[in-house]
């Protein structure tokens, strides 16, 4: 039996973030590995015109939640969506659900964030900061509280370059930045977030570390666990391989090469390529809440999910095996033939953009004006490469985890918990994975049946075809448009030519 699971049977976890890729698969296992858990509380917003029943309807109606109802057919009664909104205060939770959330829960995972780049810093250190203390301040209150764990990322100090499973504090302390974010005004904001977040690349790697202090400051006397992964990606083993449901990190990436949008990319090849399944971090998580409750460590202790150190896969690895499985598995109605490429410098990228994802896009929407319809590749193409240069910055540094906690703990579990709860990346086989991940992007996330696959090559022909009749055409026409202006093209016409006739 394993321990884990019994440990959690009984209890009431309460989740932030459950509606997010992560949270559907941490909720997924939970309910899964320990099918006699008393309840799962969800904190969900409205969204999307959707109410929250119909939110938490949709999620365990996803092919995601198939094998729960096997084992655990009342899946939908353990399930109590809390109508929350992290961005106000007391999360605008009504006065009888946070009664009952403060007297039952036991074990709170802290998942929910902004996860966008781009975000203003006043929103991500409202969601990653604020909301972080507010959730202590809550946990604070819940007599019946085992363990507290905070779900980080692995760059939240990625302007180190070997990093370890501490916190590292920020030049400035996270209740001044919260007290400035009362009374600044947004464009002041704009201007000192490139001098607060110094060498950090973005809002988001820079709030999550300010959210890991708020944690280190602010927890008293609670229980607390920070794990922090890498880049999540689909997942590797369960419930089944390759499932993913959003566009984050590596999946937009890969359809947008596998549609032949994405021709090349800013990358250094040899750069590890630090990607770990969502299931391995839902399971060291629910292992870290034990460990925490059953432990009760004495200090705040950090957990690395990260792939690098321990099974080191490259961008270059990567990229050829996802172009490998897209061949065999092609994506439907491909805008080009799929064939992604690295660059390593400013120049050869800006070049390539212009001749390899700019130029196609003008060209095809001239076809589109032409055939009286609404033009749109430049548009898509722009957002892309906007999309690109948000992601660069990862691909093209490397940097080293140690994971002497995770270690620890995997080696604390039973031989049953190591193998129901498995977060050990050693066994991971990359071009396995990635061939699954390419799959369940395709099946997933496109939703394009297996069915079309023959269609779909057939498309990459037409496409071969297309492809080798522009090339051609355009030589014929620059080497005419040469002949008729340049002697040198002539004699050198006339010179090849005899040996043909
Ligand atoms: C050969 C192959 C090699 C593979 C090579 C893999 C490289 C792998 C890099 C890993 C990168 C590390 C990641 C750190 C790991 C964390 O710790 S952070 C967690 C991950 N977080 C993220 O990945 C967030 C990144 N995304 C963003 O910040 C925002 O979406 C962006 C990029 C700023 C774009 O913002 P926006 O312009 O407002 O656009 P948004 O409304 O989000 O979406 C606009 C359109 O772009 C699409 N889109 C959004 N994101 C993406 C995306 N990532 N890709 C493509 N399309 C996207 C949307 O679907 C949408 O399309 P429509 O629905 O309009 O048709
Ligand atoms: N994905 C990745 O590559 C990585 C993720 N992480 C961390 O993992 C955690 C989960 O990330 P992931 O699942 O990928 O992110 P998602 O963007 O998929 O999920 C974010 C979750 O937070 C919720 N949320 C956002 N704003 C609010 C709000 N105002 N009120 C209530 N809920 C809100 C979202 O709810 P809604 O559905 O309503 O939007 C969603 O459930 C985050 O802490 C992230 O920093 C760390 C490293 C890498």
């Amino acid at each position: 039996m394993s321990m884990i699971a019994a440990f959690y049977s009984n209890k009431s976890v309460l989740i932030t973030g459950a509606t997010g890729f992560l949270g559907k698969v941490l909720m997924e296992k939970l309910f899964r590995t320990s099918p006699h858990l008393k309840v799962i509380y969800i904190l969900v917003r409205p969204k999307s015109g959707q109410t929250l029943q119909e939110r938490v309807f949709q999620i365990l109606n996803s092919k995601l939640f198939e094998k729960v109802k096997e084992v655990c057919p009342n899946v939908h009664e353990k399930i109590r969506p809390i109508s929350a909104d992290l961005n106000q205060r007391d999360f605008a939770i009504s006065k009888e659900d946070m009664q009952e959330l403060l007297s039952c829960t036991n074990i709170i995972f802290h998942c929910a964030a902004t996860v966008r780049f781009d975000a203003h810093l006043r929103e991500a250190v409202q969601l990653n900061v604020i909301a972080t203390q507010q959730l202590l301040l809550m946990a604070s209150q819940m007599p019946k509280l085992e363990a507290f764990i905070h779900i980080s990322t692995a760059f939240s100090n990625c302007n180190l370059s070997h990093i370890d499973e501490v916190i590292y504090p920020c030049p400035v302390e996270p209740r001044k930045i919260i007290d400035s974010m009362e009374w600044l005004d947004d464009s002041i904001i704009d201007e000192i977030t490139p001098k607060l977040i110094g060498d950090r690349p973005n809002t988001y790697t820079y709030t999550k570390a300010l959210g890991e202090m708020v944690v280190q400051q602010e927890s008293g006397n609670l229980n607390v666990a920070i794990v922090r992964p890498s880049i999540v990606g689909a997942t590797w083993q369960e419930p089944f391989p390759g499932w993913v449901d959003n566009l984050n990190g590596p999946s937009g990436l890969i359809i947008a090469a596998g549609k032949g949008f994405l021709r090349s990319i800013k990358a250094t090849p040899m750069a590890v390529a630090d990607l770990i399944p969502v299931d391995t971090v839902v399971n060291l998580t629910i292992a870290v809440g034990w460990y925490t409750a059953v432990h009760r460590p004495k200090s705040t202790l950090i957990y690395h999910s990260t792939s690098g150190n321990l099974n080191p896969c490259n961008w270059y690895k990567m990229g050829l095996q996802v172009l490998a499985t897209i061949e065999k598995i092609p994506f439907e109605s491909a805008f080009r033939r799929p064939n992604a490429d690295f660059t390593t410098n400013n120049f050869t990228t800006q070049y390539w953009n212009a001749v390899s994802h700019r130029a196609p896009a003008i060209i095809y929407d001239f076809y589109l004006r032409l055939t009286g319809r609404k033009p749109r590749m430049l548009k898509l193409m722009n957002r892309l490469l906007r999309t690109i240069s948000m992601l660069e910055y990862f691909i093209n540094h490397s940097w080293e985890w140690s994971t002497n906690n995770t270690e620890m703990l995997l080696s604390e579990l039973s031989p049953e918990d190591q193998r129901v709860f498995n977060f050990d990346v050693r066994q991971l086989n990359w071009l396995e994975y990635i061939e699954n991940y390419v799959l369940g992007v395709k099946k997933y996330l496109l939703k394009e049946d297996l069915a079309g696959i023959p269609k779909a090559k057939q498309h990459l022909k037409r496409l071969r075809n297309i492809h080798y009749l522009f090339n051609t055409a355009l030589f014929l026409i620059v080497w005419r448009l040469l002949i008729a202006r340049s002697q040198m093209a002539r004699n050198i016409w006339f010179f090849i030519c005899p040996m043909y006739l």
